[in-house]
Order: structure tokens, then sequence, then C-alpha cells
């Protein structure tokens, strides 16, 4: 039975999800069931927190005492202009329980909520909003939050943005790894639980690879209808070939060579849940180059690229063992795993759905990075691979002296998104997949399995299926990939400028809403058009991918269907968590830029 230590009503200190950050909070309510206690910020935000991330007033004054000790010898100034701010100096409270002080707080708490900060549209080089933010919660958080904004190093925004200005490169930035405050190491456990809890995942962790095993025997066969799906599996000899799992290996191992090369800068990661940065070196760019051109090489020496696609299944099979064998890896070391290695969603402590979401966030192995090396290598590059060998394989199965139209505008749309994706690689260190996921099967599968094989169903489709599209449908097509692409960029370098450094000067005709947290929305331009304009350009650039194959047949639009769910779902996500993060914050800002992915959708 757990002790409830807190009651509704009582002020005590609640960690920021995800951080080492401690705010003020009232306590509203705690439930039994989901052992979680309901807690209010000081700008209306509501959350759910679990008891080890709660910590009494006086307990907390005197953890945090040592911190501070530590930080005024480090800087004094900083610690004595915090002080005078904090509100938990002017308006330190009795913590004892008695039901007349109880009453008095629920109504303070109840005054807080029925006068919410308002946060205005702001213009992102506003003197106002500065000014705002002065008087705003996020400024009278303790000074423990002041010494952590100071101490937080690499991109996230957790500063007022007066302070945004000496925003830094992220190279040049220090990274001296820092804990921002000693509290007893906690597991936290994953109560949320995703993608259908337990049984869904059972059930996404059967069907994931059947999927893809039924999209490639129906892409490769003569007649690609839905109707002539084989109700028998293909035999077993005709699914595994030696060679291929050699090959595969082989290529494996070339991309990690690459990602090793000292070509390429080397930046930080997102700070982790201590505060500390791990190194990333960029050289995607790089490795692709030199893969095109050890690819070209071979071909150019009389290798028969026809080979790919005649051993296709085989190909995927090996990479399904791989991922699997990946994933039981990952899953056994994470018995090693500190606490804070651990990621957020995997640590549920059930094995079955612990091993899809993964429970480490960054595994490594010496200082090589396995999850980010598989997300941006050997699948994104061995894609653009497959694609080259389609074409190849369409010239000889169909009998043409060229590639046909429709097959040179899937490779040329296909290398355009990898080639962004690998030139813009440092963004990816920011993205959900690395900040917030675990290394897993999903992740395993998805990068070394899912990636290569379905997103080349086009190529592989077109290779043995004719399509002869029109000049009007051509240039029609390209115009839906060229706007599609300059969303998608705009959209994604926009959101990556801002989360690095919100005052960049060629931001500032951006309209922002201010949270509590110290980070801004952006809630213009093409931000303000809808709330994830990156995703409808990368569903435009699938639909015009999917459209060079005509319409016999559903099977090419795999892709877009399985993006359009994908990005749907992620959009939910990324709601449930902001709305929870920000909260009425987040509300304002769903009135400013109510639809969601497509225009006229809420
Ligand atoms: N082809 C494929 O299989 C897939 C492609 N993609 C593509 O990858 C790209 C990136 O995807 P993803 O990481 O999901 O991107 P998101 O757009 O969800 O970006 C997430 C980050 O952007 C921040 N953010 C979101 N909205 C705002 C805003 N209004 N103002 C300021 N910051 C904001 C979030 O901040 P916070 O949450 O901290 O507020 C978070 O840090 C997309 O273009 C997507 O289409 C993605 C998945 C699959
Ligand atoms: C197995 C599942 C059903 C789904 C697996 C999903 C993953 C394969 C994808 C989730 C998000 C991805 C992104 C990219 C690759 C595929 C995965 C990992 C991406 C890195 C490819 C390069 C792009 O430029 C990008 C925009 C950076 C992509 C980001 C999302």
């Amino acid at each position: 039975m757990p002790v409830v230590r807190f009651q509704a009503g009582d002020t005590v200190m609640g960690r920021w999800p995800g951080s080492n950050l401690y705010y003020e909070v009232k306590v509203l309510s705690y439930s039994a069931k989901s052992q979680l206690y309901t807690v209010i910020y000081k700008d209306g935000t509501e959350l759910e927190l679990k008891d080890a991330d709660i910590k009494s007033m006086t307990g907390f004054r005197q953890g945090s005492g040592r911190s501070r000790s530590r930080s005024r010898s480090r800087s004094p100034a900083r610690t004595r202009r915090s002080r005078s701010r904090s509100p938990a100096r002017t308006s330190r409270r009795s913590t004892s329980h008695t039901t007349e002080a109880r009453r008095d707080r629920l109504k303070d708490m109840l005054e807080v909520r029925l006068t919410p900060v308002t946060m205005p549209l702001v213009n992102n080089s506003n003197n106002e909003h500065e000014k705002k933010e002065e008087n705003d919660t996020a400024n009278k958080v303790v000074e423990i939050k002041e010494e952590a904004e100071n101490q937080v190093s690499g991109r996230y925004n957790l500063r007022r943005r007066k302070d945004q200005g000496e925003e830094r490169p992220i190279e040049e930035q220090k990274t001296e790894p820092v804990v921002l405050l000693a509290t007893p190491k906690q597991t936290s456990k994953t109560t949320e639980l995703e993608f259908g809890g337990r049984i869904g995942v059972f059930f996404l962790l059967l069907l994931l690879p059947v999927v893809v095993l039924a999209l490639l025997t129906l892409c490769g066969q003569k007649d690609s209808s839905l109707l002539s799906f084989p109700l028998m599996l293909p035999p077993l000899d005709s699914l595994w070939d030696w060679q291929v799992f050699g090959i595969t290996l082989l290529w494996l191992l070339f991309q990690a060579l690459l990602s090793l090369l000292p070509v390429g800068k080397v930046v930080n990661g997102m700070p982790l849940k201590n505060g500390k940065t791990l190194k990333y070196r960029i050289n995607g760019f790089y490795a692709l180059l030199i893969s095109g051109v050890a690819v070209g090489a071979g071909v150019y020496n009389g290798v028969d690229l026809g080979y790919i696609h005649t051993h296709f299944l085989q190909f995927y099979t090996s990479a399904l063992l791989i991922s699997i064998l990946l994933s039981i890896y990952l899953f056994v070391r994470s018995r090693w795993a500190t606490d804070d290695d651990l990621a957020p969603a995997g640590n549920s402590g059930y094995v079955m759905y612990d091993f899809f979401m993964g429970r480490e966030l960054n595994p490594q192995l010496k200082g090589f990075d396995i999850k980010f090396f598989c997300e941006m290598r050997p699948g994104l590059i061995g894609w653009l691979v497959f694609n080259f060998a389609m074409l190849q394989a369409e010239m000889k199965l169909l009998n043409l002296d060229t590639p046909s139209y429709a097959m040179l505008l899937v490779n040329g749309f296909q290398m355009l998104w990898v080639v962004d994706g690998l030139w813009h690689e440092e963004k990816l260190l920011s993205m959900m997949d690395i900040v917030h996921d675990g290394f897993g099967f999903m992740l395993a599968f998805g990068d070394l399995a899912w990636v290569p094989f379905t997103f080349t169903c086009q190529s592989y489709y077109l290779a043995s299926h004719p399509s002869d599209l029109c000049v009007f449908w051509i240039i029609a097509i390209i115009l839906m990939n060229a706007i599609g692409y300059y969303i998608f960029r705009k959209a994604n370098s926009q959101k990556f400028a801002f989360i690095r450094n919100p005052s960049d000067p060629t931001l500032s005709h951006l309209k922002t809403i201010p949270t509590a947290t110290g980070k801004s929305l952006i809630a213009s331009g093409l931000w303000g058009f809808v709330r994830h304009p990156n995703y409808l350009g990368d569903i435009l650039m699938a639909l015009a991918w999917s459209l060079t194959c005509g319409f016999n047949h559903i099977i090419p639009y795999f892709y877009l269907i399985y993006l359009i769910i994908l990005l749907v779902h992620r959009e939910a996500r990324h709601e449930h968590e902001c709305r929870k993060k920000y909260g009425l914050a987040w509300e304002q800002y769903c009135k400013a830029v109510p639809y969601r992915i497509f225009p006229w959708v809420y």
C-alpha cells in the first residue's frame, strides 16, 4: 500500500518532467489507482507527477542548499540576484497540515486557476515580450531553476528570452557535464503505455515483419492487386541465402567504418536527464558520397545490381534477422544501464513492451552511438542503392534502353529526400526518436528493415510494372514534390534554428507564444498555417512519389498510407505531451493555430 505523503492543497516542489528542475506547485489530488499526484503550477499548468518527483518544501530546501552553496562559489552575483526574486523566500509557509491552513492554501490555489497568466502572441524581436516574461511564471520559480538554466548546456531552451542573446553555436558551447541537482536516484517507471499497451505491442511485433513480407511479395509479382494476395507463405528456402546475409553484414560494417571516419564536425546532442550531453560526429553526407563512389565503381567493374532485385526477399529476411538479434542484444545490455541511461517510454517493467519500445535511450559502444548510426546510415543509404538496383532491373525486365520517366522521378525525388536528411544530419539530434524514444525492436526493425524495404515500394513496383506518364502528369508531380519539399525543408529549418536560438535575428519576424517553461512556440508563417507544416510537406512529397506509379494498384501507395498513419499518431502524441507540458499556453497556441497537419482539418 503506497504512503500518501501529500494532501490536496499542500505546497511542494515538483520536478519538471524529463528534467531535474523543481518548481513550486500545489497538490490538487492523489489517485490511488495510478499512484500519481495531480499538481498545479503557478501559471495554471496541471501535471500528474509520481511520488518520486515531489519533494516537501523543507526537504527540498535542505537538498538544494547543498547545490546552492556549490554554485555560490562559482557565481555569487547570479545567486544573489536570483535570491532576491525567489518567491520561495518571500512566501514560505509552514508545512503543518491543519485543516484551516489547508483550506487557505486551497483558496490560494483556486485563485491561481481563476487568474491564469494571459499569453499574447508576441513578435520574436519584441521587447514587450521580454518585459511580460519578467512577470511571468517562468521567473517565479525558485532559485534552483535559475541555477539550472545557467548550467544546462546545449540547445534545450530553458532560458528566459532576455538571456538568449548569449546563445552561441553548439560547437562553441562549453559542454562541462553537470549534475543539476543532487537527488536520490529513482528508477522512473513508464506508466502511460503507447501503441495500445502490451496487447497492441504484441500484435505489432508479430504483424510488422509479416506486413513487409506481404508487401514485397505483392510488389514483386505480376498481378499486384490485393485480391491476388498469396495465402501461402513462400517456401522457407526461397527466403534465406547465406551469401545475401554476408553481403548485408558487410554493408553494415562498411557503413559503421564510414561513420568512424574523422571527417565532419563533432557536435553535442541534447542534454540528457543528468544534464550531460553526448558527442556526435556529423559525417553522414561524406558517408553517402563515399558509398556512391563505391557502388559506382562496383557497377563500372561489372557488379550486377540486378542481383539485389532477384534476391530482394532474402535481403529483407537478412535485415529482419539482424534487427531481431540487435534488439535482443539491446534488451539484454539494458540490464546494466543506469537509471539515467533509460528512455522515459520504454521502462514499464513488461518485457515485451520494453523490448519493443527500447529500454536504453542512447546505447553506446565505446562512444559509438548505435541508435544514431542505425537511424541515419545503413537503411537510408541502402534505400538509394536499392532504388538504383531497381532502375537497372527495370531496364532489363522491361527491355528498355533508358529507364522510364516514372523510375527516374522516383529515384530523383527520393535521392533528394535522403541527401537532404544526411545534409541536415545534425538536426536529427533534437528529434523525438533520439531525445525521447528508446532503442528497441521498433526502431531497430524500423531503421534496418522497414525503411529500406517499404520505402522502396515504388521503385520495386516500377521495376516490373510499366507506368507511362504524360508530360502534364510529369510536370504536376514535379511541382507537387517541389512544393512539398519547400514546406518540409523551410518548416524543419525554422524549427531547428528556433530551438537552437529563439533570438535568432533571421526569425525575428515570427510571432511566438511564450510558455511557463521558458520555451516559446512559433505561431506564424508556416507554423501559423498548421501545427505541423513539416509533416504536411512530407506527406505531399510522399503523394508525389506514389503518383508516379499510376492508379492501377494500391501497393505503391503503401508508403503514403504508412506516413499518414505515423504522422497523425505522432501529432497526437506530441499534442498529448504538450498539453501536459505547456498547459494554458498550449490552449492559446491551439486557438491561434487551429489546424493540426492538414489545413482545414482540426
Ligand atoms: N518518413 C518518415 O518515416 C518520417 C518522417 N518524419 C519527418 O521528420 C521531420 C521531423 O519530425 P518530428 O521530429 O516528429 O518533428 P516535430 O515537428 O514534431 O518536431 C518536434 C520538435 O519541434 C518542436 N516544436 C513543435 N512545434 C513547435 C512550434 N510551434 N514552435 C516551436 N517548436 C515546436 C517540439 O518542441 P516541444 O515538443 O519541446 O515543444 C520538438 O522539439 C518531419 O518533417 C517529419 O515529416 C518523421 C517521422 C517519420
Ligand atoms: C516500424 C515502424 C512501423 C515505424 C518505424 C519508424 C522509423 C523507421 C521512422 C520513424 C521516424 C523516422 C525518421 C527518419 C527515418 C525513419 C524513421 C526512423 C528520418 C531520420 C529519415 C531522414 C529524414 O530526413 C528525417 C526527416 C530526418 C527522418 C526523421 C524521421
